[in-house]
């Protein structure tokens, strides 16, 4: 058996390329210079895929800034608005990924999306009637032959036609049918450049293939891949899926001529019964993806290969793979110094998983019952160290029914707590982060060396947070936050002061762009030691009288950002996280805060990809899960919740069954299509969706933002509607940050005036 990546991590092992496209957004470096970096990087990783043996080695899966927008730029997707910019192409492809404001003109970006089930974020292309789609870049092409040139024969991976169709936004009157034949033939055109370049495999990622499909879903994938495949040269065909699996096309895809299939056998839980039920015709590869791509556990070999023993007694010519890219792992252990060897025998970073794919082929090719390997791999699984704690098994054992239901009930709660904290209509706030300048992380990071005292710390901290205080006030605000400076990561932060978790030096993972995440490492049992957000809260609120937010990560978003554990179910543990939250919100309502935000920013996120999961897979432990936490609090806290992606029109009634008094989200990349769900569902919790977009420099005018909330008006009632960004301002500069907030309270004074 041969075995293939699907797409190894991007960013660099430590970070490299972040560094260097940061560097040459500040125009310290030119787009000559990142692209050395990018080639350093590209060149290093296909290096230790090849020095690791893998068979099938993935080309175009690396990106400057992200896969969806580079196939868009390959696809001649660049509206006009970015063209007009004049600017060199660099730079108009990161206009589209980031926004441009600057003597070029002032331009907003794609809006970005959630990749599917994961905390990877992509750029969703726009194409509007004017926009011939064909043939442009070069990009696969020239990566491709880099690797050819250094003596590696790559598999260069595309984002599949369907899968791209399904995602563009469509701003102009034609619909993805409309673009059937013109989709046809720019993939068709770029299989003979492949075929003449010697390319043997192209990988088509399709992954939009795993959720549940309708009858012109399937006629458009059908379609499309006749078409493409018509024109197939003697470049080899790989339709690779991943996140789940195919169960309503399986039959399809077989029917088409691909040479070789991807499937997903971690996430996909239909997988084996499709294959052994429907077979798997001869002369064709599978892709079995066996090596999970999402997780950093050890693959349990076992297991593994007596998935790969049935393929093998179906005759079926398997390559061993992993389940999907390896973008949503860290690169590797060897850079964690820290970290304890009874820890780390457990777990497989990226390279680790190359690791596991060539043990699984030697052993798939021998008797491989006897092998040492196997042995040693097996005792893995047997029991680890550290992870039970009976008392947090007994706590979780004793919740019942009503400790998920907070009483009094919402509206008798909404009029308390109006006369309570007496704001304004259209009350302003932010979502807690405030720009996490090179001053703040400094601080961080010299504490963390040692080079400075917990005191001199705290200090720090405590001036950052009396500054943040005063400007808010300055700027007008309501509801005052106290910036988040101690926190590296709204979820990592927690993971580090709560028992159970485990967390990595150098363990990044690509966010979107240049921003990365460690997500922690759920070991055992999770509890709380001791308050972990009070201190800073309650000095912040000591600073002023308007109402400071306690700021909290929830549970169902510290599960889904951190490396969960496979050993007991997602509910359980979220249960155990839920708790140590619990007490942390009461902690901060005996301290004398009145507001408190629980950030659900990861909710949607994990929602199954298949309807019919929705709540029995899911909202059926992750709803309760939140409210657990807030069930304790009396009448006149008023309980916030914060969610990034306005994705939950459909499960609109599930998020006002988390029965917060008050939820913000991101709305201004979405065109605000949320608030005609929020009016046709009755929405009761009050709501500030987002006025501007936080994740691009941009200052938004009073006009914009005005403009933004008398749409909002139309939908929400006066008394509901808050008034706030989309998300956090720790990415952004503090002189954009004050002019946005200035803009934004001035808007809602405009908006007062002439509603109230
Ligand atoms: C809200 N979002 C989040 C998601 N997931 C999370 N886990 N957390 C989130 O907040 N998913 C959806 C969105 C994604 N949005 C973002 C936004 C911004 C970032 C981001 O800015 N990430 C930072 C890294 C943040 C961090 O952990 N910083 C640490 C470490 C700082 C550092 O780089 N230290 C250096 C040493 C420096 C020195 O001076 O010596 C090092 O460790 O090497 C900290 O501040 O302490 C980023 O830079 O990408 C992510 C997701
Ligand atoms: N409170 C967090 C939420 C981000 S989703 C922040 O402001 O950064
Ligand atoms: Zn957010």
């Amino acid at each position: 058996m041969r075995t293939s990546i699907i797409g190894y991590p991007r960013v660099g092992a430590l970070r490299e390329l972040k560094f260097a496209t940061e560097k040459y957004f500040r125009a310290e470096i030119s787009a000559d210079e990142l692209q050395n970096t990018a080639r350093e990087i590209r060149k290093k990783q296909w290096n230790i895929q090849k020095d690791s043996g893998v068979d099938f080695i993935p080309s175009n899966d690396f990106s400057l800034y992200d896969n969806m927008l580079d196939t868009a730029v390959l696809f001649n997707i660049i509206p006009e608005r970015y063209v007009a910019l004049g600017v060199s192409a660099s730079d108009t492809y990161f206009a589209m990924a980031r926004g441009y404001q600057g003597e070029a003109g002032d331009v907003k970006a794609f809006a970005m999306k959630k990749w599917f089930n994961t905390n990877y974020h992509y750029m969703v292309p726009e194409i509007d009637d004017n926009i011939e789609l064909k043939l442009a870049g070069t990009k696969p092409f020239d990566e491709y032959e880099e690797a050819k040139e250094l003596g590696i024969q790559t598999k260069p991976v595309v984002v599949g036609a369907f899968t791209f169709l399904k995602l563009l936004r469509y701003v102009g009157s034609k619909t993805a049918e409309d673009y059937t034949e013109a989709v046809i033939g720019a993939y068709s055109e770029l299989l003979a450049r492949f075929n003449n370049l010697g390319a043997e495999w192209v990988q088509f990622d399709e992954p939009y293939l795993v959720h549940d499909l309708s009858a012109e879903d399937i006629s458009l994938f059908e379609k499309l891949y006749s078409g493409i495949l018509s024109s197939k040269n003697e470049v080899k065909i790989l339709l690779q899926t991943y996140f789940g699996d195919v169960r309503d096309c399986y039959r399809n895809i077989l029917a088409l001529d691909f040479d070789g299939v991807g499937l997903d056998f971690v996430e996909g839980r239909k997988t084996l019964d499709l294959v052994t039920e429907n077979g798997f015709p001869e002369g064709r590869l599978l892709f079995a993806g066996v090596v999970n791509g999402k997780n950093i556990w050890k693959n349990n070999y076992k297991k593994t290969l007596s998935i790969l023993e049935e393929l093998k007694k179906k005759e079926i010519d398997t390559v061993i793979g992993t389940s999907c890219s390896l973008l949503h792992v860290p690169y590797t252990l060897k850079n964690e110094t820290k970290l304890p060897e009874k820890y780390t025998a457990h777990f497989a970073f990226a390279e680790e998983k190359l690791t596991e794919l060539a043990a699984l082929k030697m052993l798939s090719e021998c008797d491989w019952t006897g092998a040492g390997v196997l042995q040693e791999n097996a005792a893995l699984f047997v029991d680890r160290p550290d992870c039970r704690d009976a008392e947090v098994q007994e706590r979780v054992a004793k919740i019942d029914e009503n400790d998920f239901v907070r009483l009094p009930e919402f509206s008798t709660r909404e009029a308390i707590q109006k006369e309570w904290f007496h704001l304004p209509p259209f009350p302003t706030t932010t979502i807690g982060s405030f720009p996490q300048t090179a001053d703040v992380k400094a601080n961080r990071t010299a504490f963390r060396k040692g080079e400075i005292t917990e005191a001199q710390y705290i200090a720090f901290n405590r001036q950052k947070i009396a500054a943040c205080v005063e400007q808010q006030e300055e700027i007008g605000l309501d509801v005052l936050v106290h910036g988040e400076y101690e926190r590296n990561d709204m979820v990592e932060y927690f993971g580090e002061q709560l028992n159970g978790y485990l967390f990595t030096e150098k363990g990044w993972v690509q966010s979107y762009g240049t921003r990365c995440v460690k997500p922690p490492l759920i070991w055992g049992d999770v509890s709380r030691i001791k308050p972990m957000t009070v201190e800073w809260s309650t000095y912040a609120q000591s600073l002023t009288e308007k109402p400071m937010k306690g700021m909290l990560t929830g549970p169902v978003t510290i599960l889904n950002w951190s490396f969960p554990r496979e050993d007991i179910s997602l509910k359980e543990s979220t249960c155990q996280i839920a708790l140590a939250i619990r007490d942390e919100v009461l902690d901060l309502e005996a301290n004398g805060i009145g507001i408190i935000q629980v950030d659900e920013a990861a909710l949607r996120e994990k929602l199954p990809l298949r309807k019919s999961d929705w709540y029995s897979e899911y909202l059926d432990w992750a709803i309760p899960a939140f409210r657990l936490v807030h069930s304790g609090v009396k009448a006149e806290t008023q309980i916030h919740t914060h969610m990034c992606y306005s994705e939950f029109t459909d499960i609109i009634q599930a998020i006002d069954d988390m029965d917060a008094d008050v939820i913000t989200f991101e709305a201004s990349r979405s065109d605000l299509l949320i608030l005609d769900a929020l009016k046709e569902n009755d929405f009761k919790t009050e709501v500030g969706p987002g006025v501007y977009d936080i994740h691009s420099p941009r200052v938004p005018s009073i006009q914009e933002i005005k403009s933004a909330l008398d749409k909002m008006l139309k939908k929400i009632s006066p008394e509901k509607l808050w008034v706030n960004p989309d998300c956090g301002l720790k990415t952004r500069g503090t002189a954009e940050t004050t002019a946005s907030l200035e803009n934004l309270v001035a808007a809602a004074k405009e908006l007062r005036n002439e509603n109230c």
